[in-house]
Formats: C-alpha cells, structure tokens, sequence
C-alpha cells in the first residue's frame, strides 16, 4: 500500500481499484447480519422491553388492518344488500373503533419506536466514539480520514433510518401479507387466485424497472460524489488555483461534472417516478380482475358481494406492502453492511494497556533506546528504525540530525508510545514505558511541531488543550512566555478569538508560538520539536527561538533540527541513516571524528 504524508503521519491512498474491489465486498458480504441484529439488540439494552411492546402493537394493527375491510364485507352481506338496519349502527361503531383504535396504535409503534433507535444510535455513536479515542495510531495510519468520518457519519445515519422507520415497516409487511393471504384463502381459494395473479407480473415490472434505476441511481451517486470532491478541492485549494490562474480550467470542470449530474439524476428520477405509476396500473388492474371475476362468481353463487368487496381491499393491502418490502430490502441491506462496518471498527484490538499501576506519577525525563528497533509493518523488508541505543539525561537537549525519510520522527513516536517498538525497550527514569500509565507518560510528553494542529475553538481553549483546568492567568502567562501573546491581544476578539481548523486567520509563525503556549501550559518533563524547515520572517523566527529556549529549559528535549543553531546549543547529536543511529556525541565529538556529521556540516546539509 501507498501512503502519503500528512503534517504529522501518514494516510494511505487508496486507488480507484481499490475502492472498486471493496465495494464489491461490500456488496457481496452482508454476510453475518444474524450476528449484526443480535448485536443492534443488545445496544438496544434496557429499552428492548418496550421493543417487544411496539412488536405486539404491530401485530395488533396488522391484525385490525384485516379486520375492518371483513367488517365491511359483513355490513354489505347481512345487513345493506338484505336491507337489514337493525344492529347496523354498532357495527358501524365498531368499524369506527377499529380503525380509531388502528390509528391509535400506529402513532404509538411510530413515536416509540423512533425514541427506541435514537437511544440505540446514541449508544452505539458514543460506543464508536470511544474506541477511536482507545485505538492505536497505527490503525489511523491504514484508513483514510475521509473514509472513517463515512463510518461516524454515513453509516451510523443508515442503521438510525432503518431502525426509525424499516423495522416495522418490514415487521408489519411480513405480517399483513401472511395474514391476508390466510384470509383470503379461508374466503375464498379462487378470488384468491385471482388476485394473486398480478403478484408475478408485479414482481418482474418492479424487477425490470429497479434494475435500471438502480444503475442510475449508482451513477447519480458517484456524479454527486465527483462533484463534491471537485468543489471541495477548490474551496480548500482556492489559493493555489487563484496563483496559478486556474480558474476558467476548474469552471470547465465543474461544467462537465454538474452536466453529468443533471443527465444522470434526470433518467434516474424518470425511471424511479414510473415505479408508483405502474404499480397503480398494476393494482387497478388487480381491483378490476377482482371485480370481474368476482362479479361472475356472485352471478353463479359463489360469493357474496360484500366478499368481493373484502377482496378488493385486500387486493391493496397486499400491494403495499409487496411494494414497501421491495422498497425497503435495499436500505435494510445497507444498514446492515453499514452496522456491520461500524461493528468491525468497534472490535479493533485498542491501544494495549500493559501498564503495572495505573497510579500517576512525575517523570524527571531520563530517557534510554535500548537496542530498539521497529518497523511499521510486519512486512516491511527493512525496518524504520534498525537497532537503536541511546540515553538522555533529564534536562538535556539531544538534536536529531539525517536525510528524510531516516528515522527521525519514528523515534519520536517511539518515545510518545503511538507505535510499540518490536524488539529492544524505550526507558524513562529506569521504567520501559509500556509498564508505565499511559496518562503518566503522554501528559508529560508534549509535540510542539512544524505544522501545528489547532482545533476550531477559540485561541484560549486552543492553549489550554494542554492542560484543560489551566486558569486564565496561566494562559496568559504561557502566551507571554511563548511571545504570543502581543499578536493575541491584536486579534479581533484577542483570546477569545475563534479559529478556523486550518487555522488560516493567522500565520505559520504565530501557529508555532502557541502550539508553544500550549505545550509551556503541559509543563512536560519531555519535549518533542520538529523543527519549522518552512520559511518565517526573521522578527516571528526570533521570537519562536526564543519562545522554544524558555520551552525547553530544565526539559529533556528532542530536536529534529534543521537550522545550525539549534545543533550548536544542543548537549548530544544523533545522527540518523536508514533507521540507524550512525553517530552520536556532542559537536565538538562528531566534528573530531570526522565522520557523517562533519561532511552534512561542509556540505551545509543542516
Ligand atoms: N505511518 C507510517 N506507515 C508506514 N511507513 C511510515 C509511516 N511513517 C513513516 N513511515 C516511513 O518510515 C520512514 C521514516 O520516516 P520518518 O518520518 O521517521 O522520517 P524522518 O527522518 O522524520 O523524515 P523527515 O525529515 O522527512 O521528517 C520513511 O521511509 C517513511 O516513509
């Protein structure tokens, strides 16, 4: 697999073919839905009490949705066609209770039902929401992002929808259809037939006209999506299209793309809007079959009128549900392989736990490699980082040097426990850190990187992500202290001033100083930089120089430096090849050897 860097990782790209195969997969495999109901039953926990009430209700209304049109038939028969009116009123009453009573009980199964599924989605939500904060980096590294949010968002909609309003559409269906035919067929086998007759030429209409909307509908879907991605390629990118003058080549794309759209979603509206025409053909013809036969079998004594009245009403009652069953058999699968890809994520091994004590402790920031070495897959053929050893002392400064793609960042993941070394043991203070709480280690390491991630919240709520019960006057502090404080008060609403994700509304500098403010709020025992390659005025430079040496004071500090200076000022260089550490010393060492280090500083590859 492929991958390509983002600020700080990495996201497989995953190609046209590859999402072609795994949506055939997708397709072929609703596999386990005995597993996927049984799980959907147990989130929907204590509430299954009243699932099982909505489930009787909707036998009652099917069972009521069967008894007024025979009341009906019973009224025509023994009371208006023989001009009897006695006892004609409480039936009618009767009639009237029946269908108040049917009502009654549909609103019910509808309003706690969708109480029920939104219960559910919420469980199941915060289950899912949970386990992406307990997964292991490494399982963000094979996913898109894009793909994931599919899953939070998509998916999840998918299986609320289908428990809101399928489940007892599809319940209720079955129902109906089993109990009018048993109906029917105890009124009479021939009429029964009769209506039944139009089932298999409704079957293929439906068939022969799904088949093509479906297509269509399959290509209006992947229009929308093309568009979408088009759209929001530009509205991200619109920089770099306004820079290079791209404007009129995106407005021709976007004219093929929308073109494409509307052609597509015409046919597959056209196609899709013949279905309730026909089937309506379909059911008169049904009543008039019904009607005809059952005039002749009336004529010669076969059935009574209000039978034949019973029929055609039944006729439609079986109709509908023939037809909602069709309908909803396409969202029910999809809810299903959609639960079953939220499930798959939910049973994710977690980020292991492998700690002795779970009690917090301070950390002094010694820290050892011990022959560490590790690769990101099993597969790889070499690994990222091959036999490493080294040991900082707390409070020193270790810079690391080397070509990209060396190593350098992995050891800082290393250290920060996102990735498990394979072989050999990271230390801090004597303890290996996987028998060490997570919570000791990560809130006392701290990345200050390249390319800050701010969240979309104010700049206050930005800083204090590093420790969120810091008071306003610790903020401040942090911000003065970072140099961020000046350009903060400048702001339109100063440190209540909301920011964009992308951060857009202020500078690459002035992201760095507070992703120092940040970290200055941590107070970390460790400190983890990449060191900014991308070019910052020199006023801003000095300031985040600045701001970095008060960071890093009294901190053990790793360094992935790429100006002199800071290899100068730093106690040990290590210098990285291929996941190896070729050299390591202080300056003055590494220049006397003479080695790797020496020749990338004549070179002026540092
Ligand atoms: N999440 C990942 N999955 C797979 N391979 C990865 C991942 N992260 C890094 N790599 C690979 O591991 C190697 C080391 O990467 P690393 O980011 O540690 O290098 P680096 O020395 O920090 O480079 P740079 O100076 O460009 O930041 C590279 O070949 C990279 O392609």
């Amino acid at each position: 697999m492929n991958f390509i860097r983002k600020p700080f990782g990495y996201e497989p790209v995953i190609t046209k073919e590859d999402l072609k195969k795994k949506n055939k997969k997708k397709i072929d495999k609703a596999s386990d839905w005995k597993g996927v109901l049984s799980r959907i039953w147990k989130l929907v926990d204590e509430q299954r009490f009243l699932l099982i009430v909505v489930l009787m209700l909707v036998v009652v209304s099917s069972a009521l949705s069967l008894l007024g049109p025979y009341l009906i038939g019973v009224i025509i028969d023994e009371y208006i066609s023989v001009n009897v009116f006695e006892g004609l009123a409480s039936l009618i009453g009767i009639l009237i209770i029946v269908y108040v009573f049917l009502s009654i009980s549909m609103y019910l199964q509808s309003y706690w039902m969708i109480g029920i599924s939104q219960q559910t989605i919420y469980r199941l939500r915060t289950v899912l929401f949970n386990k992406l904060q307990k997964l292991p980096v490494s399982f963000f590294d094979k996913r898109q992002h894009g793909e994931l949010m599919s899953r939070m968002t998509n998916d999840i909609e998918n299986v609320s929808q289908t428990l809101n309003s399928s489940f007892i559409q599809v319940f209720s269906s079955v129902l109906t259809l089993v109990g009018t035919t048993v109906v029917m067929l105890m009124l009479s086998p021939l009429l029964t037939l009769v209506t039944l007759v139009i089932v298999p030429v409704m079957f293929f209409a439906m068939k022969w006209i799904t088949k093509r909307t479906s297509k269509l509908f399959k290509e209006q879907q992947q229009a929308v999506g093309e568009l979408n991605g088009m759209i929001e390629e530009t509205i991200s990118g619109q920089r770099i299209v306004k820079a290079f003058s791209q404007e009129q080549r995106m407005l021709e794309e976007f004219a093929v793309k929308s073109e494409r759209l509307k052609r597509t979603g015409f046919w597959a509206l056209t196609y899709s809007g013949f279905i309730p025409k026909v089937m309506n053909l379909l059911n008169n013809t049904s009543f008039t079959l019904v009607a005809a036969a059952g005039g002749v079998l009336a004529y010669h004594g076969y059935v009574s009128i209000g039978e034949i009245v019973i029929f055609t009403e039944y006729a439609r009652q079986f109709t509908r549900p023939l037809n909602d069953l069709a309908n909803q058999f396409n969202t029910v699968l999809s809810a299903i392989v959609g639960a079953e890809r939220v499930f798959a994520i939910i049973d994710e091994p977690e980020e292991k736990d492998t700690a002795v004590d779970n009690k917090d402790y301070k950390l002094k920031g010694n820290v050892v490699f011990e022959n560490v070495t590790f690769k990101y897959n099993k597969d790889d053929e070499k690994p990222t980082i091959d036999n490493v050893s080294f040991k900082v002392e707390a409070g020193q400064t270790a810079a690391l040097v080397g070509a990209t793609g060396a190593g350098k960042t992995t050891i800082m993941q290393l250290l920060a426990r996102f990735y498990e070394a394979n072989d050999g043991k990271v230390l801090i203070d004597n303890i290996a850190i996987d028998e060490m709480p997570r919570h000791t280690l990560r809130s006392q390491t701290a990345f200050v990187l390249q390319d800050p991630f701010l969240f979309e919240m104010s700049v206050k709520e930005n800083i204090q992500y590093g420790k969120l019960n810091a008071t306003d006057e610790e903020i401040v502090q942090a911000a003065k202290e970072a140099n961020a404080h000046e350009f903060i008060t400048k702001l339109p609403n100063g440190y209540d001033t909301i920011l964009s994700a992308d951060g857009s509304e202020i500078s690459q500098g002035q992201k760095q100083l507070l992703s120092i403010a940040r970290a200055l709020v941590a107070d970390p025992a460790i400190l983890l930089l990449d060191e900014a390659t991308s070019s910052i005025d020199t006023v801003t430079e000095l300031k985040i120089q600045e701001a970095l040496e008060r960071l890093m004071e009294g901190r053990t500090s790793f360094v992935i430096a790429h100006r002199l200076n800071t290899v100068r000022k730093a106690d040990l260089i290590f210098v990285m090849e291929n996941g190896k550490l070729i050299e390591s010393g202080s300056q003055e060492e590494l220049i006397n050897t003479q080695g790797r280090f020496y020749s990338m500083l004549m070179n002026s590859k540092i």
